[in-house]
């Protein structure tokens, strides 16, 4: 084998090709980890401090990789002796008959520690929040914040210490599909028997040269930040949780956001959906329709913050036609593994995705049932050039 050849080369260095990269090298696989940007950067989706991490969800199968997922959280701190997750609990508020319902039983059902809030009682627990008419309201205990650029530091750290290649500023121009497959870089050619595609907003792109389109659209978020009017109302060390604000008449998607932490006095709260655009022209979508939704949001319900974002980022989802991942073999190359579309919620699931794409990579049984995931969901949307 050359310098060239490897067991396994991932292809994107975020949040979940990191973690694939770390399982195979676990598993006693060369692997070449290669990232078309200088690392770290703030050009796809894993990037910023925070993210959430909950097992309220509405589908039972999530919750349940949840279950295993925070264990590896654990573990990775533990091992590489760094903080990645704090614990703050998570606010669920909703209309009534909506999908809170749904959200509840999924965790009552599956014995997730929840606290439902009587609205009589809901201002003594969370001050500084005016709960909607007509909205009901739980806190998921388990939830708290993912601290993510830490978290692909840490990760990228542990898979060079076990002997993984990370070779970044390395686009990748071209993918040859074979039994071994060749990937041309800017600056390389680089060979392996098996191929991991974790692009995220240029999966179709890389996909292209492997004859496979998914039905994936990339969306910019604008990533605000809301001052409090008193420092320390919405803070992490007063407690403060996190939340999602389920959809309902006034906002079709879900708000969410995050306890004031990272800057100081300033909370995080975004709206889940944004404008189309083309991942490398970014910062020419300007839409800031989402803002205007947040704004009336903000006024009505966190009356303790400044209704104009003080700081606004970006960052970008790929999502699905149904918000559900791609986790799946490519359908005409057994050897390329896909993992795409993480619409917005892909962060706490990496340790397990990236236990997933290895074993799906090294031809194993998956350790959970794939098929929310798999590429055949997609018949009629998906174009095979071959
Ligand atoms: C504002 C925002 C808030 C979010 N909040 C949450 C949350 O609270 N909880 C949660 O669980 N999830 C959340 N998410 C979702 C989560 O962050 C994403 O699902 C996850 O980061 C997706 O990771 P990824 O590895 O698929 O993509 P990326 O992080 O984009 O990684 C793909 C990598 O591939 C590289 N790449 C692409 N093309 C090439 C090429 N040709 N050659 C080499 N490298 C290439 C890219 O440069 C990039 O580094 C949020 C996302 C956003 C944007
Ligand atoms: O995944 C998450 O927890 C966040 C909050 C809800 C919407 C998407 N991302």
């Amino acid at each position: 084998m050359s310098s060239q050849d490897y067991d396994c080369i991932v292809i994107g260095a975020g949040v979940q090709g990191s973690f694939t990269a770390y399982n195979l090298a676990k598993n006693n696989k060369k692997t070449l980890l290669l990232e078309q940007f200088v690392l770290p950067h703030s050009r796809g989706s894993s990037h910023g401090q925070t993210r959430i991490i909950r097992k309220a969800y509405d589908e039972d199968y999530y919750t349940h990789m949840m279950e295993e997922c925070y264990q590896l959280w654990s573990q990775l701190e533990k091992e590489a002796n760094v903080k990645l997750y704090r614990r703050t609990g998570l606010l669920v508020m909703g209309p009534e008959q909506g999908d809170y319902q749904v959200f509840k039983s999924t965790l009552e059902r599956n014995k997730v520690p929840i606290v439902i809030l009587p609205r009589e009682e809901f201002s003594q627990h969370i001050p500084h929040v005016n709960l909607s008419q007509g909205n009901a309201a739980l806190v998921d205990t388990t939830a708290g914040v993912l601290y993510a650029d830490r978290t692909l530091k840490t990760v990228q750290g542990q898979f060079q210490k076990l002997g993984g290649v990370i070779k970044d500023g390395q686009k990748v121009i071209d993918i040859t599909p074979g039994s071994v497959v060749t990937v041309t870089t800017v600056s390389g050619v680089y060979r392996a028997k098996r191929l991991v595609i974790t692009a995220g907003p240029w999966a179709n792109t890389l996909l292209s040269h492997t004859g496979l389109q998914l039905p994936l659209q990339v969306i910019k978020i604008n990533v605000c930040y809301w001052r409090e009017k008193i420092p320390g109302s919405y803070n992490v060390q007063h407690r403060f949780p996190c939340f999602i604000q389920l959809e309902s008449e006034e906002a079709k998607h879900h708000i969410y956001g995050l306890p004031s932490n990272e800057y100081p006095g300033l909370m995080k709260i975004c709206y889940h959906t944004g404008a189309e655009t083309d991942p490398d022209e970014r910062d020419r979508q300007t839409d800031r329709g989402d803002i205007d939704i947040l704004q009336r949001y903000i006024t009505r319900c966190f009356p303790g913050l400044v209704p104009i974002p003080a700081v606004v980022e970006s960052c970008m989802y790929t999502v699905t036609p149904d918000s559900h991942f791609v986790l799946d073999l490519h359908p005409t190359h057994s050897n390329i593994v896909i993992g795409a579309g993480f619409s917005g919620h892909g962060f706490k699931f990496g340790p397990i995705v990236g236990k997933l794409l290895c074993e799906l990579s090294q031809g194993e049984v998956p350790s959970y049932d794939l098929s929310p995931f798999r590429i055949r969901r997609f018949q009629a949307h998906s174009k095979s050039a071959l």
